[in-house]
Formats: C-alpha cells, structure tokens, sequence
C-alpha cells in the first residue's frame, strides 16, 4: 500500500504542484492520477520514489516512510515505466530490459533468460531480444518498457503516460494487455494519464486532480461516473457519461428472447407468415448468420453480437445499434446463440441502469 498523507510539492520557484494530498494507493490494485494538464500528477507520482523529494508531508510504502529509505533501495522495489519507453538507444532489447538485474549483480545468464522470459510475457516475439531500439514499432518499445520496469519483479510500478505516444489502436491493445498481466502479477501500480477514458478502463481506484494539485475525487470508475463530486469533475468525464457508465453495467439480468431463431437450412421461407418484424438466421450449430426482415425476404441483413453476462450494457446496445432490427444478438463465449434481446428488453434494462 501506498499513503499520501496530506503531501505537498512547492518548486523553488513558489509553484505548488501538489496541495495537502492525501490518499490511498492499496497493494494489488490499480490506481490512477488523472487530470488536465499541470495538475500535478507527474509531481505526484515521482515523489513516490524520491525522483522528486516532498515539501510537506510524507508518502509512505506499506507503513515505511519513503524518505527514509535511501533512494537506490527504494527504486529496486519500484519499477518505472514512461512515455515513449525511454529505452537506452545503444543497447540490445534483451540487454535493455535485462538493466536492473545487471544493476542489481545477476549473472548475465540469469539475466537474460529473465529478459527473455518477460518478453515473451509482455507479447512480443523473442526474435525481437536482439534488435535495438529504433528497429521496433512505438507499441513495441513501450512493451519492452514494461517489460524492463518489471525485469526484478518489484512489487510496485510506477507508470507515467506510458501508452499516450502510439496509435489508439496499439493504445486499446497495450491497456489489455496491461489488464491481463496485473490479473497474473498484481502488482500496486499508480497510473498517471491526462485521458478520463483510459483511467476508466484501468483504474481499480481513480484520483482526479485539479491544477494547483488538490484531489477533487477518489472514487472506483462506477461511482465516478455515477456520482461525480462536484462540476469540475462532471465536465471532467464529459458529456457522454452516462453511455460510458453502462460499461458498469452487467448484461446478466438482461431478458432474452428465445423464439426468434430460424435454422439457415430450412430454406429462404423458413420462418414466412411469422408476425416477428425480424427473425434470426442461425447455422445447425448455432451461430448466427443475420437478420431476415419478416416483411421483406432476400438478402439478411447485418446483426450485432455481445457475450451475455460477460459483456457489459455498453456492449450489448452497441450489438443492438449495428442491427436494423434494433436487437442484440445474446451468444456464449463459444460464439452460439442464447437468445436476443429485443429493443424492449434494452429499453428496460437502461431504464433499471437508469434509477440505479
Ligand atoms: N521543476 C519545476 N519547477 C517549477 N515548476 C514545476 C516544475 N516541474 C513542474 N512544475 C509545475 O508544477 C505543476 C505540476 O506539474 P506536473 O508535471 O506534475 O503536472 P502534470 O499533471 O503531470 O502535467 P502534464 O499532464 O502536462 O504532464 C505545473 O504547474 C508545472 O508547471
């Protein structure tokens, strides 16, 4: 765990970068600094291992003082990762992530063998260990960064707007792969980032700050969406809050239909003379094919699938959007259909989200 207790940051210059700052980050989870810019979540986040000494106050690892543990001591427990990776340009990636074990006196073997073992942990293709820096994509570099801050198993991590310098797609594909790793590792990880979407996505906790480095609220990503603390913090997470908040919300109680399937080998009449406005074409095994218009025969039109009870609200209305039949189709997780959930069934379900 780490504290904050009532800590503040004045540059020499007279900046208060972090005002009487007090939180929790708990041991296993993810918690996130985020905020627009200058708001002091750089500051926040290097003050945890002494990159940057406090002004007031004390932060404090598992009870200890972080100021009275000596800085190289305190980094080995801590990994560090930022943007753009801020690999060493003249060394191997193997050599690169292999850093703070040789730092630490491993024997080179063992070294890279760990660095080989994170690589291939962290996604990439082991082929890659003996490519330097500027030979890899930015995604690349910035899982080999990972990797590099995890090479010594700390149990902490420390992560500085390590995703914001790639594409959105590598972006959404590192942020998984971040989720999957701490589902294995459990690291305590801070997380700063400027992006409210992101801090949704990872946060277990998320801290929102203002400039002049005051926490305007601590929250887990449901109740921050659903009960935001003041106006700051509203126009903070923007307007389309309440679309995101269904990410929140399970599809487990949403109600399927079960009569509106037809099998695809019963010919382009199975299902004729039906009052359904649309019924679903499924293969023998039961996967979906598309919607046929109960009016119009011919040609199916398009259908938008969601995993039920593993997907969210969010998932199943954006399944029920792509669709002009309005409806989500509900499949397992091996991609057969369970049922559909009709505009009616979405409609109630978001009117529940709705009042709680
Ligand atoms: N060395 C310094 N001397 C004086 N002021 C500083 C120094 N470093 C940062 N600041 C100021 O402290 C405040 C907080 O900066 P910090 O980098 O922690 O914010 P941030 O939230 O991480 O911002 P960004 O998202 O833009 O990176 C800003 O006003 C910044 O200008």
């Amino acid at each position: 765990m780490i504290t904050f207790d009532s800590v503040t940051k004045r540059y020499p210059d007279g900046t208060v970068a972090v005002d009487h700052l007090s939180l929790e980050a708990p041991t296993g989870e993810i918690t996130v600094f985020v905020g627009p810019s200058g708001c002091g979540k750089t500051t926040s986040l290097r003050m945890i291992n002494r990159m940057i000494d406090v002004s007031e106050g004390r932060i404090l690892l598992d009870g200890e003082p972080v100021q009275d543990i000596d800085p190289p001591t305190l980094r080995r427990g801590i990994g560090y990762v930022i943007q753009q990776a801020g690999l060493f340009p003249h060394r191997k990636i193997v050599d690169n992530i292999a850093t703070v074990p040789y730092l630490l006196g491993w024997d080179k073997k063992k070294a890279r063998a760990r660095a080989m073992e994170l690589l291939e942990r962290v996604g990439l293709d082991p082929a890659l260990a003996q490519r330097y820096p500027f030979q890899l994509s930015g995604g690349q570099q910035q899982r080999v960064g990972v990797a590099r801050a995890l090479a010594a198993d700390p149990p902490v991590l420390l992560m500085d707007e390590p995703f914001s310098a790639v594409d959105p797609i590598v972006r959404t594909s590192l942020q998984d792969e971040l989720l999957r790793l701490q589902s294995e590792l459990n690291k305590t990880i801070v997380f700063v980032t400027h992006d409210i979407d992101e801090a949704i996505k990872l946060g277990d906790r998320v801290a929102v700050l203002r400039v002049g480095g005051k926490l305007a609220q601590l929250a887990d990503p449901k109740t921050l969406l659903a009960e935001p603390a003041d106006d700051f913090v509203r126009e903070f997470l923007g307007h389309d809050r309440g679309i995101r908040r269904l990410q929140f919300i399970s599809t487990e109680g949403l109600r399927l239909r079960t009569d509106l399937t037809v099998a695809d080998d019963v010919g382009p009449d199975a299902g004729a003379g039906t009052s359904e406005p649309w019924l679903l074409v499924v293969t023998g095994d039961g996967r979906p094919v598309g919607w046929r218009s109960g009016r119009r025969s011919g040609e199916l039109e398009p259908y938008g699938a969601y995993v039920h009870g593993r997907d969210s609200m969010r998932a199943a209305l954006d399944a029920a959007l792509l669709s002009p039949s309005g409806c989500a189709v509900a499949v397992d997780g091996d991609g057969k259909v369970v049922g559909v959930a009709t505009k009616d069934a979405l409609d109630q379900a978001l009117a529940e989200a709705a009042d709680g």
